[in-house]
């Protein structure tokens, strides 16, 4: 745990150390480090808040130590003091600009080092309340969201996983259902077997069969000896049947036979086998209307559909899109040498104008696009591949404090699932001043999902507007299926293995 004004003070050459003396006789608690490497050993003991580089009269920066020192020290914030002529050098300008909260030339008064440390503190006790908050946002299933329908969705999960009957989760492509199917088996007591996901859409119609079942030796052609299937190797434990609305109807009669008696007979076989497995299917397709057009057995349906559950698509959850942003940024930069801080003001408010079409899946995608492509420390919407919310270049000064008015009272809103006391007290007004201002700006709480605002300017310049799914000939599109870069343009299949099985 850092120590609130807890300071690494590291020196480099000249009278740098008198600055640590100065300012432990100030009262700071301060441990001094003559070189990096004495440095690296006291964060090995210790965290610190604040971080602050001394580089003394002639001494050259090693930049890529210094660097490494700033990666070590977690969430520290760095303060750096220097003589002019060190920034003379690009790598340490780049450093200073890139790694340090703030930066001060010598020769410098006590006082103002004092007050840059005060700001830095400040910074550094704001990013531990963040990244509280932030671990908090992360149950031990891996899903992230604090707001309603992720709160329902998990209470679903602990009441469904309790019990062995099939569960069929509806939901949106990309929402977030094999999550949900994980999230059951890990919470089951067959939380030691395995978890096999197959993705029915993805086997082609004649493997599917041997696929699933196994075969005997000598079944088909090639079929040189025999081979379990993967309902067998998800024995004593859960199998996750991803679009089953996909599956063949001679093999639905198979499933239906399985769920029904426990056992199964591989391709080729006469014998019954006897499996134990639990069976969680999904589909982004409505069964129940697959049903009535003759595409999905009625009785199938009505076996796997002893308990449902349904993924909320993201556009109805806005509330979540930020801290999921912020988790998918964490998990990126923590794999790449990036020096991307995090989301500007006006990414936020992109992201929470945005529809969602690909749902979770797709903010994962461009949240990953985003840290690789951007030269900034801040992410714009343009590296979201998202529409800024509004341009305020040549805006009035009226005009800006209405838009800056307005985009507080949405993020607010938003940010607290649209509860309007907890939204005044948050803004620090009444709920009678909250509901006058959300007059004024035109902001009304749609039924079910999302704020819905209307233009601050005149028309007809473009305020909050979904920003449309990239189509063919979209150059974000071309971008993003640029072999280089590795991704797909297709939001919604993104990232997702075509077949699991
Ligand atoms: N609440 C969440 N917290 C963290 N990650 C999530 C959450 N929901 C979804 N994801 C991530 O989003 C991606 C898509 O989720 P998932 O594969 O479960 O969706 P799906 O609904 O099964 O998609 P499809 O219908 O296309 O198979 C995955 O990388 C998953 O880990």
């Amino acid at each position: 745990m850092q120590q609130p004004g807890s300071i690494l003070c590291v020196t480099l050459g000249g009278h740098s150390m008198r600055v640590a003396e100065q300012l432990l006789g100030r009262g700071w608690d301060l441990a001094q480090a003559n070189d990096l490497a004495a440095a690296g050993r006291l964060q090995a003991h210790r965290s610190f808040m604040l971080g602050l580089l001394v580089v003394g009269a002639e001494s050259t920066v090693p930049e890529t130590a210094v660097e490494a020192c700033i990666g070590a020290s977690g969430g520290s914030e760095w303060v750096a003091v220097c003589e002019p002529q060190a920034l003379e050098s690009p790598a340490f300008r780049d450093l200073v600009l890139g790694s340090f909260f703030d930066h001060l030339l010598m020769p410098f008064h006590l006082n103002e080092l004092e007050l840059v440390l005060g700001h830095a503190t400040q910074r550094a006790i704001l990013r531990q309340r963040h990244d509280a908050a932030r671990r908090h946002a992360v149950d031990a299933l891996g899903m992230v969201g604090q707001g309603p329908a992720i709160t329902r969705l998990r209470e679903q999960i602990r009441k469904v996983a309790a019990t062995e009957a099939p569960v069929l989760i509806g939901g949106e492509s990309g929402s977030g259902k094999e999550l949900a199917a994980r999230a059951i088996h890990q919470c089951s007591h067959r939380s030691a077997g395995s978890f096999v996901a197959v993705n029915c859409g993805a086997i082609s119609p004649s493997l599917i069969q041997s696929e699933l079942f196994g075969h005997e030796r000598g079944a088909f052609t090639g079929a040189s000896s025999e081979r379990r299937g993967l309902i067998e190797a998800a024995s004593g434990g859960t199998i996750f049947l991803d679009e089953i609305g996909d599956l063949p109807i001679e093999l639905q009669t198979n499933l239906l036979r399985f769920l029904q008696e426990k056992t199964i007979s591989r391709v080729g076989g006469v014998r019954n086998i006897h499996v134990d497995v639990r069976v969680v299917a999904a589909s982004h397709v409505d069964l129940a209307e697959a049903v009535a057009v003759g595409q999905f057995r009625e009785d199938l349906f009505y076996r796997l559909n002893v308990l449902s559950i349904d993924v909320a698509p993201l556009r109805r959850r806005m509330e979540d899109v930020p801290i999921l942003a912020e988790y998918f940024f964490q998990r990126c930069v923590a794999k790449s040498r990036t020096r991307v801080r995090g989301f500007s003001r006006q990414a936020l408010a992109a992201m929470l104008a945005h529809a969602w079409p690909g749902n979770v899946r797709e903010l994962f995608n461009r949240v990953q696009r985003a840290v690789v492509m951007t030269d900034r420390r801040l992410i714009g919407p343009a590296d979201l591949g998202l529409q800024a919310v509004e341009n305020v270049a040549g805006m009035g000064l009226d005009v800006a404090r209405t838009a800056a008015e307005r985009d507080v009272i949405c993020l607010t809103l938003t940010r607290v699932g649209r509860n309007i006391t907890h939204a005044a007290r948050e803004l620090g007004v009444s709920r009678m001043t909250l509901y006058r201002l959300m007059e004024k700006h035109g902001i009304a709480l749609e039924s079910e999902s999302r704020l819905h605002v209307a233009p601050v300017w005149p028309e007809p310049a473009p305020v909050i507007r979904p920003t449309p799914s990239p189509r063919v000939g979209d150059p974000l599109e071309a971008m993003m299926n640029a072999p280089s870069a590795g991704f797909h343009a297709d939001w919604a299949g993104a990232g997702k293995p075509a077949g699991r099985a």
